[in-house]
């Protein structure tokens, strides 16, 4: 079991069953299916971004990974052992749960609503350490916390340590929101828009900060955003991959740079034109890289590949077939026929509305790029 990822997720769905509501005039319970059939390995010291349009599932991804949501299907391993067998009590691995829950953390967007607002920041430090390391007198941990304080640049630490939580602004709160899940000494870190709140000129040195921490406390990142450019940066300085989901799917997944300058998947693309900062030299006036821009909904989504009702390359074979994902190169994937360039993709008839391509022949069939 050595070998196994730190975090494994296979095949995992998380669908919620909704209550009808008032005006559900048929009374049937509706499922969300916010989650479906991904699959994807987390290592020791990795970074994973994950991002897409509101509503396609990073959360519950995310949450279903460390272990805060439990998935309809599918399962979430931890270092190979399945994280509910050990909730449950049906596993037979060396391990409790409450570790499991130590070693998987999580930050939000909102720091302030995690924070009690009637104890200082000493105190709010305090209590992980007290889980971790019983042992140590107050005296140390008082220095253990000041020397965190002074990493994440709040010095003088012994002023910062005495606050409450309101005496400090958004980007400090957030830090300390960051060095009590670091003293946890977790295994893994869901960053869940951590820094979407903060402002722009904070936002790259929060991240920085957050990798920094990376190589001292020897953590993973789950990083959520809805801003491809951040993901870009934090990926891309931390070494890791961008999943790129869709309505509950993982369409595409791969290193920043891959992904971002040659991306597979049409659905990539958009999130690229979308995205006006990355610098990729698209002028406005380029097409927009997608036939409607109504969202389907999660509850009834569209057969076949998910995209197929927005995608500009849509085929037939799009609206029956779903795409699994196609290995594009050792570290990427991408759930789209068109990454494969035998699939009969090629000669299935284009959809209403989808100019004609040619055949790709010999070329690669991925999605070409400007
Ligand atoms: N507890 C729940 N009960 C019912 N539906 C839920 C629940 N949590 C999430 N959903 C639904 O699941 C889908 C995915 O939600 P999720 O929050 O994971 O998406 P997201 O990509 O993180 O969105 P955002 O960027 O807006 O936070 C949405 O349709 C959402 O309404």
């Amino acid at each position: 079991m050595s070998d196994a990822p730190l975090l494994s997720l296979k095949n995992v769905e998380v669908h919620f069953e909704n209550e009808p509501g008032l005006l559900d005039f048929d009374g049937e319970a509706q499922t969300v299916r916010a989650v479906d059939g991904v699959t994807i390995d987390i290592e020791e010291n990795d970074v994973i971004s994950l991002v897409g349009e509101s509503g396609c599932g990073k959360t519950t991804l995310g949450k279903t990974a460390i272990g805060l949501q439990r998935p309809t299907a599918g399962s979430v391993e931890y270092k190979g052992h399945d994280i509910w067998d050990i909730r449950d009590g049906n596993s037979d691995a060396d391990i409790a749960w409450s570790d499991v829950r130590r070693s998987l953390q999580i930050i939000h967007q909102d720091p302030g609503s995690s924070l009690n607002p009637n104890r200082r920041i000493v105190s709010i430090l305090s209590e992980p350490l007290r889980q971790v390391s019983p042992g140590l007198s107050t005296g140390e941990r008082r220095e253990r916390i000041y020397s965190l304080l002074d990493r994440v640049g709040m010095s003088p630490a012994p002023d910062f340590a005495e606050r409450y939580p309101h005496q400090l602004s958004g980007g400090e709160k957030q830090r300390v929101v960051l060095s009590r899940a670091l003293l946890m000494n977790p295994d893994v870190i869901l960053a869940d828009e951590a820094i979407s709140a903060l402002d722009v000129s904070l936002r790259v040195e929060m991240m920085d900060l957050m990798l920094e921490l990376q190589d001292v406390f020897d953590t993973s990142y789950v990083f959520i955003s809805h801003d491809l450019s951040n993901a870009r940066y934090f990926t891309e300085h931390g070494g890791g991959r961008i999943g790129v989901m869709y309505l509950g799917k993982l369409a595409e997944l791969g290193p920043a740079e891959r992904l971002i300058q040659n991306p597979q998947h049409p659905y990539t693309e958009v999130l690229r034109w979308a995205t006006p900062n990355l610098g990729m030299n698209m002028s406005v006036t380029s097409d927009f890289p997608m036939r409607k821009i109504d969202v389907p909904d999660p509850i009834n989504p569209p057969s076949g590949c998910r995209f197929h009702t927005r995608c500009p390359k849509a085929r037939e074979v799009c609206t029956r077939e779903t795409p699994d994902p196609i290995s594009v190169d050792e570290s990427s994937e991408a759930a789209c026929f068109r990454a494969d360039e035998r699939h009969e993709y090629w000669n299935s008839e284009p959809l209403d509305g989808v100019e004609p391509e040619s055949d790709p022949g010999s070329t690669s069939g991925g999605v070409e790029m400007d």
